[in-house]
């Protein structure tokens, strides 16, 4: 059976909401996890496929193959990566240096903060990986980075606190779209069990068109968990985008030389493909 990662954030249900249970009996057995940890499995190879960490493919764009039309990614506003300011970030960067509590959930983001910071605006960055718990993070440090579901939550209930889209600050300095997730599948395992992949693909993606076409029965879903009212939650999908076209190309590039030239990735990023059809 292929192990296919899944990610119990919002963002990435699209994929898996009307996965056909029946077309991937036998196939596929699913492992839930949050990022960060989803990412060290497809590294170890205890997961073969799954929705990793833009950054993580990165790193291992050697071994991973990118699955066609398959990502989480925003052009600007992504409302689930938020960084939680203590004072405002004009403020802030015109103090030059800043000490921010980053989200251990999370691989993405928490590099993508610090190439804003550093790179984009020149601040000096004490970046340090922490539980995500918002209290405790601004405690010691002037703001804190949550993802996915824990940041929604929060930013329901923030009071007193500068809130910012880290989708919309990449956006306003780049002009560019930002993917949080591609869908990657290991090399060895795409050698070995081609057909396989090429199921469970077949259903990511039309779960993913499905999806789309009417975001009320997910939102519906969400809510229940969540919180919030239905219009943000509409907004929420609809802001996303689940493709990866060139402009999502584009911006991977260009976060992916960031990444570089700040040390956080030793080699230079290829995307490379599956040789998937796109049904
Ligand atoms: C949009 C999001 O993207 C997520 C962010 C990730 C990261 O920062 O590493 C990884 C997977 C995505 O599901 C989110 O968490 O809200």
């Amino acid at each position: 059976m292929l192990r296919v990662g899944r990610i119990d954030y919002a963002n990435t249900l699209p994929m898996y909401f009307y996965l056909d249970a029946r077309s991937l009996a036998g196939v596929a057995e699913f492992v839930s996890t949050y990022p960060a940890e989803l990412n060290r499995k497809m590294a170890a190879g205890e997961v073969d496929m799954g929705p990793i960490s833009s950054f993580a493919y990165g790193q291992h764009s050697r071994e991973y193959l990118l699955l066609p039309h398959l990502s989480v990614s925003a052009r600007g506003k992504v409302r689930s990566i938020l960084l939680f300011l203590r004072r405002p970030l004009p403020e802030i960067r015109r103090q030059g240096r800043v000490r921010l509590a980053l989200t251990n959930r999370s691989a993405t983001s928490a590099h993508l903060v610090q190439i804003l910071f550093r790179g984009f605006y020149g601040l000096e960055v004490e970046g340090r990986s922490h539980e995500p718990e918002l209290r405790a993070m601004l405690a010691e440090h002037d703001g804190a980075l949550l993802i996915g579901d824990e940041a929604i939550r929060e930013a329901f209930r923030a009071r007193g606190l500068f809130v910012y889209d880290v989708g919309e600050l990449w956006f306003a300095e780049t002009g560019l779209p930002m993917t949080y997730a591609v869908f990657a599948v290991r090399e060895d395992t795409w050698k070995r069990r081609t057909a396989s992949v090429e199921v469970v693909y077949r259903e990511l993606l039309q779960s993913r068109r499905l999806s789309e076409r009417d975001f009320r029965p997910l939102v519906e879903a969400v809510q229940g968990e969540v919180g919030g009212d239905a219009e943000f939650w509409h907004a929420y999908f609809s802001g996303l985008s689940f493709d990866l076209g060139p402009e999502e190309e584009a911006g991977l590039a260009l976060y992916f030389s960031w990444a570089r030239r700040l040390g956080f990735l030793q080699e230079d990023v290829r995307l490379r493909y599956a040789s998937l059809a796109s049904v």
